[in-house]
């Protein structure tokens, strides 16, 4: 038998009362990262994310010439030209889906592989939309090489974003570098994570490009960057709102008070949407003075959500709905089944194994609470997988979840900050 990494998830004996202050969010430091290595001069990024899909990105960056300085949160990006390499991807969405577009803009082959798992992760759409905008790309999955010319053309392609919206998040962040720009064109069902895409306009916008998106646009699922600079900005990043979610659900969940500082006034991350989800659930959330405080209530309730838009937040809210007191309907994520693992199947048999009632549907999930017990709960590889045994561990005496150590791909210290919860 192998060894098996497993982490007793803490028991609270008593509700939790805590204040957590989270590191960056990955997503804007993923996309900061990129838009620095190509813009048109020095750039400096503070609060940055660490972690493993962070790390990842800033060693591909290097390898395709940019220098990137400092070793903590604050760092400084120096664009350079852009030359071949390797790229490992690990298991992040954000380097497989942006750096192709941007490997296209190189010299030479940039090859790319990462984990055995990012293999079955999609990747067609965006390779095929580059091939279609005059670039050179060997393959349709990971492994895979795109040949760089120095230059891409640009300008129309229509694609089908269902899968994730991360393809056109990538298009979008290197194309004002592309000969004509870029007008992409989505054609299928609706495109998910939306606010990861405004995300990307309002970056680029902040970078100086000119972004026109559905919402200003006569034409509907349509983008365009127009050609140009890259202006360098001095980025402050945002803390990460999807990684805070676990730790408000153990307010949540225990009748406890979590507290988050420098919570985001206005943001386009989507764990702001934790908020009205905890409410609707029974908890007391209250915003003062930029800090989040969530109380949890005696009992929480079911909730019935389209969580398409959010599809982050699925496995914390998957974990909150296995604790409450009615069932719960996730629906509009059968985009999750490409995430890091198939988060609809790893979720039902996991939370099943406990004990539970969860069906899983076409498009999500049906949870209905029952008695939980002890078990080994399995991530998949999955962050999220990792933190929502955590959440559930709270509640349920005995619960082990296996490679917790997998949370590092967004917060390194995960079991650190989670212990911290009971000091
Ligand atoms: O662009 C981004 O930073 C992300 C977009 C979303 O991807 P999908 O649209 O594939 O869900 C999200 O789930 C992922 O964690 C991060
Ligand atoms: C889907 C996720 O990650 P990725 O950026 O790898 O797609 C996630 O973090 O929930």
């Amino acid at each position: 038998m192998g060894y098996v990494d497993v982490w007793r998830a803490p028991l609270a004996q008593a509700p939790v009362h805590a204040t957590v202050a989270l590191p960056g969010s990955k997503s804007i430091t993923n996309r900061a990262l990129v838009l620095a290595a190509l813009a048109d001069g020095p750039s400096t990024i503070t609060g940055a994310l660490r972690s493993r899909d962070t790390n990842l990105m800033i060693y591909a960056l290097r390898a395709l010439g940019t220098d990137i300085d400092g070793d903590g949160t604050v760092l400084r990006v120096t664009p350079g030209q852009l030359g071949s390499a390797d790229i490992d991807c690990g298991l992040a969405g954000t380097v497989m889906r942006f750096l192709p577009p941007v490997a296209a803009l190189a010299s030479g082959p940039v090859a790319f592989d990462g984990d055995e798992q990012a293999r079955q992760r999609p990747l067609d759409t965006i390779l095929n939309a580059l091939r279609a905008i005059g670039a050179d790309v060997d393959g349709n999955a990971l492994p895979f090489t795109v040949v760089g010319g120095a230059s891409v053309a640009g300008g129309t392609v229509t694609i089908d974003a269902s899968g994730s919206s991360q393809f056109v998040s990538g298009l979008l962040l290197s194309a004002a570098r592309f000969d004509d720009g870029i007008r992409v064109h989505h054609s299928g069902k609706p495109v998910p994570s939306m606010p990861h895409i405004e995300m990307t306009v309002d970056m680029l916008r902040a970078a100086g490009v000119r972004v026109e998106s559905p919402s200003e646009s006569t034409e509907a699922d349509t983008w365009i960057v127009s050609p140009g600079p890259i202006r360098p900005v001095d980025w402050a990043v945002e803390p990460d709102l999807s990684n805070a979610t676990a730790f408000l659900a153990a307010a949540a969940v225990t009748g406890g008070q979590v507290s988050v500082p420098s919570w985001p006034v206005k943001t386009t991350q989507p764990g702001d949407a934790i908020r009205d989800i905890l409410e609707q659930m029974g908890a007391h959330v209250a915003y003062i003075d930029g800090t989040l405080s969530v109380t949890g209530p005696k009992q929480l309730h079911g909730i019935d959500i389209d969580l398409h838009d959010i599809g982050e937040l699925t496995p914390t809210v998957a974990a909150l709905a296995a604790l409450a007191d009615s069932p719960s309907w996730l629906r509009g994520i059968a985009h999750l089944r490409g995430h890091e693992t198939d988060r609809l199947a790893a979720l039902t048999t996991e939370i099943n194994a406990l004990g539970g009632n969860v069906t899983e549907t076409e498009d999500g999930l049906d949870i209905v609470p029952a008695p939980l017990h002890d078990g080994v709960w399995h991530s998949y590889a999955d962050h999220r997988m990792a933190t929502a045994g955590a959440i559930l561990g709270l509640c349920v005496d005995g619960i082990e979840v296996e490679d917790i150590g997998t949370t590092a791909k967004t917060l390194p210290d995960f079991t650190g900050m989670w212990e911290s919860l009971f000091h």
